[in-house]
This record gives structure tokens, C-alpha cells and sequence, in this order.
């Protein structure tokens, strides 16, 4: 697609896993270190008067840098378009955890507010108020860390968090009253009531003010009556009341969240919020990639202390989380560029939507692919690195026109044709080297035959089962067909694209405000050997009638749930429809009839 060409070289964008008010976020691998990335590709047509909120949050996301906070890696501005490369969150929605389960335990509750507390006392000790702050916008890692997204609606007051704000904004449902009011309110106070709502969702698995109309949702609010369900304990009912105070001055203070019983219980530490400042430069990935582009370690820790946001910063901070996490540090050549990574200095013309200047700027420049038949990236060949470096190239995937192209010190630098502008010896270079990529590439990768695209489901490994449900029927053919006939029966149409349904509603149909639009795929699952996939196959297992010997010896048909658009709490009631199919409606595999029929 012609707007990605800027990621080319970069990343190698892989399915779309999300979808905003006006963003589409893709997964992607970073080509230089070969991580799992996500990228939220912003249209910037579509945003209109909104345009000025991207530039608020990118400010936002340049500042944070905590552990509970979704870390920036690079931001990329073409005319049309922004590329903003983040921190991939694997383990979906919060909300589709709360999903799951139908509600959290009070210790497993604990375990996500704590970070949720932490995440939004940073941003409040930064000076930004959230103001978006619900299920939807809190994501999880692999590793069940929890990490805040969409600082699309943040402030941050011109005179600190004292200062009063007046925009409204947010999800209704989430809203404090004086923002319903439409008063003058403070960030810190408005967010702390999210929380309340929040916490209460994680606790009751619904919401505490609800309503079809908007008007009796506001009344509701104003008067700050909600239920408190016996199941949960009389100390988390006292600490939701805390948050849900309708007189903002009573509501208590995010610094005495921190230290709050019900939130220390068991744990004993008072939640910490403080964290790493970005100042310190790690040595040893500074080193690892100043061998790997063959420059001066000390200039290269000049330019990451820019933070830059650009190709260099995102390989620095996912070398550093590699680091982290133990793993060796390594670098390959990005799979669609040149052979030889050499850094050269170049002129751009940076421009951001608030800041235009000019600036020397120390690029990659990309070698050619170690791209394995499998799509996976070899290990950059160590003689190779040691011959003599290839021309320097400009970046052509850099959004911004170069205007001046000048070798880095040592580095040879191919002259161009004197009858050549440099741009045309550069088209020409690149035109040659894409042809013999592209020959190589085709030569690497083996044929799929075009009748076996999207003619039978995909298979997920054990470790991408999140939001997925089996089914015990074996032919993926019946399970979609019932399944549609299913949500259809309950007003809910569905289209099909091979394996994959995709549903809309709007909010009448389960009465609610909002309506949305989810995907549900039919998928095949391994054969998951127990007790060793217990873990992410838990709920699997609680919403299924399985049996041991049935798992070990076979592989399942699935179906995978992914809320795509809209009012999460209408996508709760789909996926509580597709849950009680699976539960009751696809045991008996051996019937042909309608084995969902009687479920719906
Ligand atoms: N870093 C990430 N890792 C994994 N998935 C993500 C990531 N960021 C966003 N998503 C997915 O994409 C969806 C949309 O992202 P996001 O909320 O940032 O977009 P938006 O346009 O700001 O949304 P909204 O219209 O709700 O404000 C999220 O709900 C989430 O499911």
C-alpha cells in the first residue's frame, strides 16, 4: 500500500490490530532488531479540527517513560499521514480481560489497579491529567503488565495541576460530575473519579452508572447512586465510595491512593510511581549499535540524548529491553535495505506540526536482506561487515526531502555522476538494488498456492490465545456458519471474509448507547499439552466442556474475539453471546444439525 512505503526498509507491517476514532493500529516487526512493535498510522484528513490533538499527544508520550505507560519508540510525519511506533501490547484490552472473567477477584483487582494508580500518579507528578481513563484504554503485555494508551485527550494546564481545566471531555459513562456540569474542574480530581469507575468495572464487571438515555445516565451520575453488589468486600466498597465522591474536594487525593490499605493489603508497599529518568544512556547498547553502524560511540550518544524519535531511538530502546530482559543484544540488516549499514550525515528539512526547522541528522542506512524463507532475519554476516562499506544511500524512506547529503567522517562516499543530480543517481541506485531485492525476495519466499488463501483458518500457537474461546466441534466450516447464524437470529449481522466474521450493531440492540463493531475468526488451536498451557489456556478451559484426553490428542477449532470499534460494553454482551454458543452449542460434534440452534 502506497501511504506504508515510509516503513519500508523499517518495519514489515503485519495485520491491523486495532482501530481508533481516527487511527488503525498495525503490528509490525522492527526490522533492525527484529521486535514486535505496534503502529498506530493516524490519517491526518480524517482528523480535521482534531490534528492539534496528535501534537498533544506526541508531546505527552516524549515526556513519559514508566513502566505502566505504552513507551514511544518513533514518530514518522508524512504530508498525509503520522506513524506513531509504540511499545506492542500482546495481551489485548483490560476490558477483555474483565471479559473473560465476567469480573476480577478483589487480589487479582489489586494486582492492575496498583499499576493503573502508579501509571496515573507519574502523569499527574508530570503535570498531565489523563481524562480518558477506562478498560478500553489500558492494555496488557505479555507478561501481564499493564500499560496506559491513548493520550489523545491528556492536558497539561499552563499553570501546573493546580490550575483549573474546562473542556469537557471522555466517555460519558466514565465522567465525573462537574465535567457533566460542565464547571470548571480540576484534572487530577476528574481522573480519580475514572478510576472509581474503574475499579468498580474490574470488581463488578459492569458499570456503575449506566443507562440507554444520555440524560438519565447524567442524572444518575449527578447524584452518585450506584449499586454496591454484596459479593464484594465491605473494604473495596468504602474505597470505590472514596473515588466516587460527587464533591470533588471530598474526593480522595491520588497521594493517598498510594498509600491506601485496601490497595497495600497483602502487598505492603505503598504503590510507586517514581521511575527512570531517560537521561542515563545504556553503554552497552550504545556500543552494541556503534559496532553495528561503525561510528563513534561517543557521537552516536550525542544523538540518542537528542531523542529524536526516529529510527535510532526506536532500535536503541528495544535494544535496551532486550537487555532488560536478558536476552542477548543483536542487530540485523533490515531485511528490505543494503547490505553494508553504514551512518551517514544528512541535512533534513525536520518539520513538525508546531516546530519547523532545519537540523543535521544522523541516519541508518539500510543493507540488503537476510530475509529467510520463513520471513524470519538471520544474523547479520559478521565477514560481511568487515569488507569495505558499500556507497552510503540516502534514506528513501525518509518522510522529509533531503536536501544535502554528506558523507560521515571515513565513510566513502559514491560521487555522483556529474551529469547526475544527486536525487537521480540516488533513484537510480535504488531502482537497481529494489529490482534485485525484490528478485531475491520472490526467490525466498515460498508459493502459496492462491486457492489456499483464507481457505481454512489459521493456526494459533500457544502463546497467542488471548481472547480466544474453543469450540469442540472439529470442521471450522460449521462453527462459522453457525456462529452467524447465530448472532444473526439475535439481530447482530455479520459478514464473512473467509474465515474471519465481521459484526456491527447498532445501539438499540442491546440497548445501550453506543454501538460497535467487533471481528470474530475461526481459528485452529495446537494441541495444547496440559499442564504446561494452563496459563493462557484458563479461561479455554472455563468456557468450554473439554476433557484432558481430548486437548493431548487433538487440535481445536477457536474463536478469536476482537472488539474493533465502539461501546465496549455492548462488545462484552457479544462476546458473552459467542461464549455461551461455545459453552452450550458445539459440544456434540457429531450431529450435523444445528448445533447452535438451541443455545440462541
Ligand atoms: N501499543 C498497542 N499494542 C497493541 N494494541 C494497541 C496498541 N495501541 C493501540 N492498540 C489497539 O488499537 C486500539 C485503538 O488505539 P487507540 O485507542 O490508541 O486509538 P484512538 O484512535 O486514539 O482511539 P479512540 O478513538 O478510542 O480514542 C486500542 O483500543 C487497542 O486495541
Amino acid at each position: 500500500m502506497v501511504k506504508f512505503n515510509v516503513l519500508k526498509g523499517l518495519y514489515e507491517t503485519e495485520k491491523t490490530i486495532g482501530c481508533g476514532g481516527f487511527a488503525k493500529v498495525k503490528l509490525a516487526t522492527h526490522l533492525a532488531t527484529g521486535e514486535k512493535v505496534a503502529i498506530k498510522i493516524m490519517d491526518k484528513k480524517m482528523m480535521g479540527d482534531d490534528l492539534h490533538r496528535v501534537t498533544l499527544e506526541l508531546d505527552a508520550l516524549k515526556t513519559f517513560r514508566h513502566d505502566n505507560i505504552c513507551q514511544l519508540y518513533q514518530v514518522i510525519e508524512t504530508e498525509t499521514h503520522f506513524f506513531i511506533v509504540m511499545e506492542y501490547c500482546s495481551g489485548g484490552e483490560l476490558f477483555d480481560h474483565i471479559v473473560e472473567k465476567n469480573r476480577l477477584t478483589e487480589s487479582e483487582s489489586r494486582g492492575f489497579f496498583r499499576q493503573i494508580v502508579s501509571a496515573v500518579a507519574y502523569l499527574h507528578s508530570l503535570g498531565y491529567a489523563h481524562r480518558d481513563l477506562k478498560p478500553e484504554n489500558v492494555l496488557l503485555d505479555k507478561h501481564q503488565n499493564l500499560k496506559l494508551i491513548d493520550f489523545g485527550l491528556c492536558a497539561k494546564p499552563d499553570g501546573g495541576m493546580q490550575s483549573p481545566l474546562f473542556t469537557s471531555c471522555g466517555s460519558p459513562t466514565y465522567a465525573a460530575p462537574e465535567l457533566i456540569l460542565g464547571q470548571q474542574y480540576f484534572g487530577q480530581e476528574v481522573d480519580v473519579w475514572a478510576m472509581g469507575v474503574l475499579l468498580y468495572a474490574l470488581l463488578v464487571g459492569s458499570l456503575p452508572f449506566d443507562d440507554l438515555n444520555v440524560n438519565n445516565l447524567y442524572k444518575k451520575i449527578l447524584n452518585g447512586h450506584y449499586e454496591e453488589p454484596a459479593f464484594i468486600s465491605k473494604e473495596s466498597k468504602k474505597l470505590i465510595r472514596s473515588m466516587l465522591q460527587i464533591e470533588p474536594s471530598k474526593r480522595i487525593k491520588i497521594s493517598q491512593l498510594l498509600n491506601h490499605p485496601w490497595l497495600t493489603l497483602g502487598i505492603f508497599d505503598p504503590v510507586n510511581y517514581k521511575t527512570k529518568t531517560k537521561k542515563d544512556l545504556d553503554r552497552t547498547c550504545v556500543q552494541t549499535m556503534s559496532k553495528f553502524m561503525n561510528i563513534d560511540e561517543n557521537s552516536l550518544k550525542l544523538e540518542l540524548s537528542e531523542w529524536l524519535w526516529d529510527y535510532n531511538t526506536v532500535t536503541y530502546l528495544l535494544l535496551l529491553n532486550r537487555k532488560t530482559r536478558g536476552q542477548s543484544l543483536r542487530l540485523y540488516p533490515a531485511a528490505y535495505g543494503w547490505k553494508f549499514p553504514v551512518l551517514v550525515e544528512l541535512t533534513a528539512n525536520h518539520s513538525t506540526p508546531n516546530n519547523k526547522q532545519t537540523r543535521t541528522r544522523r541516519k541508518f542506512v539500510r543493507s540488503p536482506g537476510y530475509l529467510s524463507p520463513t520471513g524470519q532475519f538471520l544474523e547479520p554476516d559478521r565477514k560481511a561487515l568487515k569488507r569495505p562499506r558499500s556507497p552510503a544511500l540516502l534514506d528513501e524512506a525518509s518522510p522529509v526531502p533531503s536536501k544535502k547529503l554528506t558523507p560521515a567522517k571515513g565513510t566513502p562516499l559514491k560521487t555522483p555522476d556529474r551529469n547526475e543530480t544527486p536525487s537521480s543517481a540516488r533513484k537510480l541506485l535504488l531502482g537497481s538494488i529494489e529490482r534485485s531485492l525484490h528478485k531475491m525476495r520472490h526467490a525466498l519466499t515460498p508459493k502459496k498456492p492462491l486457492d489456499s488463501i483464507n481457505n481454512s483458518p489459521i493456526m494459533l500457537n500457544n502463546k497467542n490465545l488471548c481472547n480466544v474461546s474453543t469450540t469442540q466441534c472439529k470442521d471450522p466450516e460449521l462453527v462459522i456458519t453457525e456462529l452467524s447464524r447465530g448472532l444473526e437470529k439475535k439481530g447482530i449481522n455479520c459478514t464473512r471474509k473467509g474465515f474471519t466474521l465481521k459484526g456491527s450493531f447498532e445501539p438499540a440492540v442491546f440497548h445501550r448507547l453506543g454501538g460497535c463493531s467487533f471481528e470474530l475468526e475461526i481459528c485452529f488451536l495446537p494441541n495444547l499439552g496440559l499442564p504446561d498451557c494452563l496459563t493462557p489456556t484458563k479461561s479455554i478451559l472455563k468456557h468450554s466442556i473439554l476433557n484432558k484426553e481430548s486437548i493431548e490428542s487433538n487440535g481445536f477449532v477457536g474463536i478469536r474475539r476482537k472488539r474493533l470499534k465502539g461501546d465496549s460494553w455492548c462488545y462484552k454482551k457479544v462476546c458473552e453471546q459467542v461464549l455461551a454458543l461455545t459453552c452450550t452449542g458445539f459440544i456434540n460434534n457429531n450431529s450435523k444439525e444445528s448445533v447452535l440452534e438451541s443455545s440462541v
